[in-house]
């Protein structure tokens, strides 16, 4: 075998190696490297064309807001004096709660090319890579050095702008929703708890538990909650009360449950606020029996018309709908919904409440948060200017927003919605729907595989993001179960897009990407690699699902190429059907050019037999029962998030500190007005500047002679990983401790390999 690891890089070898084998154990690093090691660097990005994509008027666009410094502001050249100080006036003038019961129009704020311009993302960046041009790689760092300052949001936030609604004409406001009753829910029996999860434009509610009849009786709380006399909250009840008129009606319920029928009809009034950034979304109330395994008991879907009104209401029975033939559903439910606009157009880091920490990134944390005026729970992910200027990767980051941007813009189904993006001058915001069904990684690890029919929904799900995506020029390249969130229903949800690369037309070759999944050609061909290396990751995936450890497994990242580049890989005995098989056997070719998907993309994946059984037009509708529903207790729940993260104290978040002295210069920050807005001059430079780090990079280190770049590695035309010759031997694995000793390559016979080099996520 050719030296082909033989990079410059000196050593390191603590490869933490992911998770993968032995039951998923650990959180896979990017890297591979000791969580202590939080250089995390990224260097610039493969240049491209510009990204440019005509979604200013699209209908769901995020929400941004700009600091006021001028730094901010000023340098990207599009917005007038005038405009300006109409946005900072209309920030002085607007509470900085919005009100959601204005009857103005939308059209409060003058914005016109500015507005819109501010939807236009910078170029065609990709971002996160985790080699800089010094050779130091990261993990995900506690990142000790980064402190996120509310203090920074005291007075960052007064002027902004939107990214649109004004210029399209599409209403932004609130949606007060009210889950009023039930009535003929085909209940289970007289213990039966139906409580709801209701969805709109991917944020979600879900109702709290069941309470006593006594409660019941003393709850007459405004907004559904119950207060406790210390103003902490309490579980929500299932069946509240709202009004002394509806007393009667709760005894009537109360009498009926001790006849076995008032699960039947259940009296919620539950009350929950959606922000509204599209005209014609969709409102989905799905009713659940908590007490028995939270069977599905029906489901509403209705469309508010939102469109050109600036208040609109409603208050009707809809007849409960099953999601598939087989499932038996009756009954009922009232719905009101109340629609007003709101004049708020600029959010920022004061508008919300941190709740818990859900994870941690390269560059910062994910929270648990609230926005403060509709109660709506996001999750906020915080990242740290400084340690995005130290590891060289602006205009990455700016790649992640816009691809979110984009992908929000289009509504698309299992891509994680990004709400509201914004900036102060020590961090980034992006502020997306909260998943509370956490990663499909934590699943994955509490039950150690899944079942092949699970497994096929969450792929298939995954094959219309990815066919999204790729028909949008967008390669994901990160594809691993810590990306994949679930939803409260059980769906999934895409996130973290910081290796994304948009407008990716033919290749590209940022080496970057989580060893695991890394495709062979990322390895191996230095004339780059096509939005196929996304369909590898997806071979890699689901063996990973069904089997329960990764293919490529070894305790160290060198091993762990190898096997990528050479081995052979075994299915265990009965764990996928000869369709299943098949289809990983596509995936898991190492010529991407006979790749499944090569010829017709995600079209492709889901004309294989694997996939006869899958009726797509309603998979993408969401209308397919999802295998598996993650257990809530509340919109709040963070149960199925590790512990490690939601445990942590959050309380220095929510304090209002002296400011900060600005942490960059303002040079350094003008860098960042793409995560706002930019324009095009704008999207030209940051392409030069990205173009030309690459090239840097080519020249000073990364190309130097004696990089781990092989050339053409001539891969046979069709060659398949899958050992066709016999099943693995699933207790001969664990005796092993997770690897594939069996495989064809000898592991131990290349000295050469680098450690640091080869343990993760960098970039040539
Ligand atoms: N919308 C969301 N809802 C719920 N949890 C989320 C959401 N977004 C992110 N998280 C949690 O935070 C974790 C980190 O998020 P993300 O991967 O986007 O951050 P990151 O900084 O890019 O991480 P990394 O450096 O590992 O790529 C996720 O794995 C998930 O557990």
């Amino acid at each position: 075998m050719m030296n082909f690891f033989g990079s410059k890089l000196s050593s390191n070898t603590n490869a933490n190696a992911g998770a993968g084998a032995a039951g998923n154990e650990e959180k896979k690093s990017w890297t591979g490297i000791d969580s202590n090691s939080n250089s995390g660097h990224k260097s610039p990005q493969v240049g491209g064309t510009s990204f440019i994509p005509s979604f200013a008027m699209q209908a769901a666009t995020p929400t941004t807001a700009v600091s006021q410094n001028s730094y901010a502001m000023g340098t990207t050249g599009i917005m007038s004096e005038n405009v300006l100080s109409q946005m900072k006036a209309m920030n002085e003038h607007s509470p900085s709660v919005s009100q959601s019961n204005s009857s103005t129009n939308a059209a409060q704020t003058p914005l016109t090319s500015a507005g819109i311009q501010q939807c236009m993302p910078d170029l065609g960046v990709s971002k996160k890579t985790s080699v800089d041009k010094h050779g130091e790689i990261t993990t995900r760092p506690q990142d000790k050095e980064r402190s996120v300052s509310p203090s920074n949001s005291n007075n960052t936030f007064s002027s902004g702008a939107e990214s649109t609604g004004l210029e399209t004409g599409i209403p932004r406001g609130n949606l007060v929703v009210t889950i009023v009753e039930a009535r003929n829910l085909l209940t289970r029996s007289m213990n039966s708890q139906p409580y709801v999860v209701c969805t709109f434009e991917s944020s979600e509610f879900i109702s709290n538990g069941p309470e006593s009849v006594e409660n019941k009786l003393l709850a007459n709380n405004a907004s559904g909650w119950n207060q406790s006399s210390d103003g902490k909250k309490k579980h929500r009840p299932l069946y509240t009360l709202r009004s002394s008129s509806q007393l009667n009606k709760l005894k009537e319920s109360a009498n009926e449950q001790s006849q076995g029928a008032s699960s039947s009809n259940p009296v919620w009034h539950h009350e929950t606020t959606f922000d509204v950034l599209g005209a014609r979304s969709e409102l989905d109330i799905s009713v659940y029996d908590a007490a028995h395994d939270d069977m599905f008991l029906g489901r509403v879907r209705l469309r508010p018309n939102l469109h050109s009104t600036s208040r609109a209401t409603e208050n009707q029975w809809h007849s409960l709908q099953s999601r598939a033939f087989d499932e038996n559903v009756t009954g009922d439910m009232l719905i009101k919904w109340e629609y007003s606009s709101t004049k708020k157009r600029q959010y920022g880091p004061h508008d919300f409440e941190v709740l818990r920490l859900l994870g941690k990134g390269t560059f910062g944390q994910v929270y648990q948060v609230k926005k403060k005026d509709s109660k709506r729970i996001y999750a906020m992910k915080v990242l740290s200017k400084k340690v995005i200027v130290k590891k060289n990767e602006i205009a990455h980051t700016i790649g992640e927003r816009n691809i979110l941007v984009r992908t929000a813009s289009k509504s698309c189904p299992f891509i994680v919605g990004l709400k509201f993006s914004f900036q102060t001058p020590a961090d980034l915001y992006l502020v997306t729907d909260f998943m509370s069904g956490g990663e499909l990684f934590w699943h994955l690890q509490k039950e150690g595989r899944f079942s092949e029919d699970r497994a096929k929904f969450y792929i298939a799900e995954l094959v219309l993001a990815l066919e999204y995506l790729h028909d949008n020029d967008i390669v994901y390249r990160d594809l691993k179960p810590e990306n994949i969130l679930l939803d409260a229903n059980g769906n999934i949800a895409l996130c973290d897009f910081g290796l994304s690369k948009a407008d990716l037309k033919d290749r590209t070759n940022t080496f970057c990407g989580t060893t695991e999944y890394l495709a062979p050609e990322l390895l191996l061909d230095e004339s780059g690699y096509t939005k196929m290396v996304d369909f590898w990751s997806l071979g890699v995936l689901i063996f990973e699902m069904c089997c329960g450890w990764s293919p490529f497994f070894a305790e160290d990242n060198q091993k762990m190429y190898q096997k990528i580049a050479f081995g052979k890989v075994k299915f265990p005995r009965d764990v996928l059907s000869p369709e299943g098989r098949s289809f990983v056997k596509g995936l898991l070719n190492r010529n991407p050019k006979h790749r499944l998907g090569a010829i017709d993309d995600g079209r492709e994946l889901r004309a294989h037999p694997f996939f006869a059984d899958i009726d797509w037009k309603a998979l993408r509708q969401k209308k397919i029962p999802p295998p598996f529903k993650p257990h809530l207790n509340s919109e709040t729940d963070t149960s199925n998030f590790d512990p490690e993260f939601t445990q942590t104290s959050t309380s220095y978040m929510n304090k209002n500190q002296p400011i900060a002295a600005t942490p960059l210069s303002p040079g350094m920050q003008a860098k960042f007005a793409g995560f706002t807005f930019v324009d095009e001059s704008t999207i030209e430079e940051h392409y030069n500047v990205a173009y030309n780090n690459r090239k840097f990079l080519q020249n000073s280190y990364f190309m130097e002679p004696g990089s781990f770049i092989p050339g053409n590695p001539n891969l046979p035309p069709d060659e398949d990983v899958i050992d066709d010759n016999g099943d693995e031997d699933p207790n001969e694995y664990h005796e092993n401790k997770g690897l594939h000793e069996s495989n064809d390559v000898d592991y131990d016979g290349d000295q050469h390999m680098d450690d640091e080099f080869v343990s993760g996520r960098f970039e040539i």
